[in-house]
């Protein structure tokens, strides 16, 4: 089944209902932007579950909620919030009214369901007044003459006091426990009035102490002063009763959930697919570097040199190579130091489409499919991406020789080894794989060495991955590749060990990653008109988010200051196995711009009036030369 499910109780929003549900709403928010590809948020799931339901009771006051930055109609949602790491963890207040971006749960790595739940809970202390849910109780604790008075007032309902040390938090989450419950009020009290404690006959705190309807009262001696226990005590109190919840959020909203098993293609496992490797593109273009605002410092450096290495070394066909140049040049030719990552993907999704260039906008897994719709996908498509990349570069060792690179033999895997750190949205694999990169990298000396050393690293991870809840059933993690796809590469095994015969090995890789044997199979052949057709088309530029207060300005000002980001330069035609059935904008391969087909149309008119003007220039004069020729007389 998916990452989550509505049978979960917790919103699952999309880009739709996440601003309906979590602006302008009665109670807080606590949302998880997640990554379903992530092996981090997947092995996290379990624990964000039990806490969504360890809390369903605080529900009026704090609403949890889960919203998967992978799904690529979420793409523009997770920008818009800022999300470039999976998983977020992000508060919103109680009735907020603008836009915002929420804010970062405060306890790190600490995401155990006891810390969340007194995180929630110093948020809720902490709110101001105007957005403290209604449905919140007061957190704070009563004071002695307080009490004193709830003793001798007569109510209708149970009142509970808990006496606790001001840093405990069980009182707090009994009052929220109970905030569903009628006819029951619980209160938390500090220990510090002892005459108060000596009259009630509290000798420990934590107590609690019970006020009944009836106006009798004592201690609660049946259970023990723990938060479990006493909930379902007061709970199980005659007269109490879970009231009905006051919205439907969880059923209304988790209609959006979808995704369950996924349909396998047939595909062949001994083989590359193309599709991979673009869809992967498409992902690392649209979503993952596009949830960044600017590029600049390392973030910059990182992406030009990863599509310089692209523009190199990917082995992609025509069309993709003509949009990686384009992008490369583009780079080139802006000596900034500081990019607005909206006007590359203005670059990316709208100039080069007029000129025919095109990358596919959707994901179409095949040999990164997962049986499970959160299983596999990118970070299959990115492995396999950079290890084509490493084989392109020991197939041609001079490829980079010109560029800014040079002709390291460890450029493949240091620019890798950067785009994990600066921009891989799973933080702890970014950890992992820096820490491998630092151990041993640098003792790369040859492009053969640098393919054999990704391929190393990456059965290192598959070990360490094996059998946790990231792993694919049906795509066990193993030993790569395995003796059906090449069993030359296997060595005796000894003593439990496996050996390789690494040159066999080298061979192997160079085949399966090289560029001669990828599968066209499944790649996106869709013209723009098809795409458009059947609602997978995306010729809208993405959406940039409003500014923010102190952002700099030059980031905001729209097309105008793309405009000046993008150079005039003529627009080049290019043969392309998209473009050439685009009839607006493309003819036998060959793309137009407006202003190319402005200018025909100049041309045309103008072409066309000098031929009727010399028509009747010759008419006129032959006219004449009858008139002065002819001999009526004769
Ligand atoms: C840099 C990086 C670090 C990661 N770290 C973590 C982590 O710490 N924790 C976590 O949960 N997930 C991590 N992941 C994700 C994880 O490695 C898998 O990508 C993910 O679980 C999907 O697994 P998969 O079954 O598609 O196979 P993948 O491991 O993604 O492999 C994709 C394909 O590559 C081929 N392949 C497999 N092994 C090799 C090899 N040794 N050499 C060449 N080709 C091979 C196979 O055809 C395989 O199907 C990381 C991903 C990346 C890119």
């Amino acid at each position: 089944e998916a990452l989550y499910g509505p049978a979960d109780p917790l919103s699952i929003l999309n880009k739709e209902s996440v601003t309906r549900a979590v602006f302008n709403s009665s109670s807080a928010w606590l949302l998880e932007f997640y990554s379903s590809w992530c092996g981090h948020c997947i092995n996290y799931a379990p624990t964000w579950r039990a806490l969504a339901r360890d809390v369903s009771d605080w529900d009026p006051a704090i609403k949890i909620g889960v919203l998967d930055c992978a799904e690529e109609d979420n793409y523009g949602t997770c920008k818009d919030f800022g999300v470039t790491l999976y998983p977020t963890f992000r508060f919103f207040k109680a009735f907020t009214t603008e836009f915002t971006q929420g804010e970062n749960y405060k306890a790190g790595n600490d995401r155990e369901i006891q810390t969340v739940r007194q995180v929630i809970i110093d948020f809720l202390q902490t709110s101001p007044a105007q957005s403290k849910p209604q449905a919140c109780p007061t957190l704070e604790p009563i004071s002695s003459s307080e009490i004193s008075s709830l003793l001798t007032q007569k109510q209708s309902h149970y009142t509970a006091i808990i006496f606790e040390s001001e840093e405990s938090y069980v009182g707090r989450e009994v009052m929220l426990d109970l905030i569903r419950y009628s006819n029951m009020v619980v209160r938390r009290a500090l220990p510090s009035d002892k005459a108060i404690l000596e009259k009630l006959g509290i000798g420990s705190v934590p107590s609690c102490y019970l006020i009944q309807p009836n106006g009798s009262h004592g201690l609660i001696k049946e259970v023990k002063c723990l938060r479990a226990q006493l909930s379902s005590h007061l709970k199980a109190l005659p007269n109490v009763r879970k009231r009905l919840p006051s919205d439907t959020a969880h059923s209304g909203l988790n209609k959006d959930a979808q995704q369950g098993d996924v349909a396998m293609k047939e595909f062949d496992r001994s083989k590359l697919y193309m599709a991979d490797l673009e869809s992967g593109l498409h992902y690392v273009l649209r979503a993952e570097l596009a949830n960044h605002r600017t590029l600049e410092g390392e973030k910059l450096k990182t992406f030009k040199d990863f599509v310089t290495i692209l523009y190199k070394l990917f082995p992609g066909r025509p069309h993709v190579m003509k949009l990686l140049e384009t992008l490369q040049e583009w780079l080139v030719s802006m000596p900034l130091d500081k990019i607005p990552y909206d006007a590359i993907l203005d670059l990316v999704n709208n100039r080069m489409r007029i000129s025919g260039i095109f990358l596919t906008n959707h994901t179409q897994w095949v040999g990164c499919r997962g049986s499970k719709s959160h299983l596999r996908g990118y970070p299959c498509s990115l492995w396999k991406l950079f290890h084509s990349l490493t084989v392109q570069a020991s197939v041609k060792p001079d490829a980079l020789a010109n560029t800014a690179l040079g002709a390291d033999p460890q450029a493949v895997l240091q620019t890798m080894r950067s785009y994990i750190r600066e921009f891989f949205g799973c933080r702890e694999c970014a950890k992992h794989f820096e820490a491998m990169a630092k151990e041993t990298m640098d003792s790369v000396r040859t492009p053969d060495q640098a393919v054999l050393w990704l391929w190393r690293k990456h059965n290192a991870v598959n070990n360490r991955l094996s059998g946790a809840p990231s792993e694919d059933p049906k795509f066990p993690k193993v030993q790569w590749p395995t003796s059906d796809l090449c069993s030359a590469c296997h060595g005796q095994t000894g003593g439990g060990t496996q050996s390789w015969n690494e040159n066999e090995v080298l061979s192997f890789l160079k085949r399966y990653y090289g560029k001669q044997e990828i599968s066209l199979e499944f790649a996106d052949h869709r013209t723009e008109q098809s795409e458009a057709a059947d609602g997978h088309g995306n010729k809208e530029p993405l959406p940039t988010k409003k500014p923010e207060e102190g952002e700099d300005l030059k980031k905001n000002q729209g097309p105008q200051f793309l405009d000046k980001l993008i150079p005039n330069k003529p627009e080049k035609s290019v043969g392309s196995e998209a473009a050439d059935t685009r009839q607006s904008v493309s003819f036998l391969g060959i793309g137009f711009s407006n202003i190319d087909m402005s200018l025909c149309v100049i041309l045309y008119l103008t072409s066309s009036l000098f031929l009727m003007v010399m028509y009747f220039f010759f008419r006129f004069r032959s006219k004449r030369w009858k008139v002065r020729y002819s001999r009526p007389f004769v």
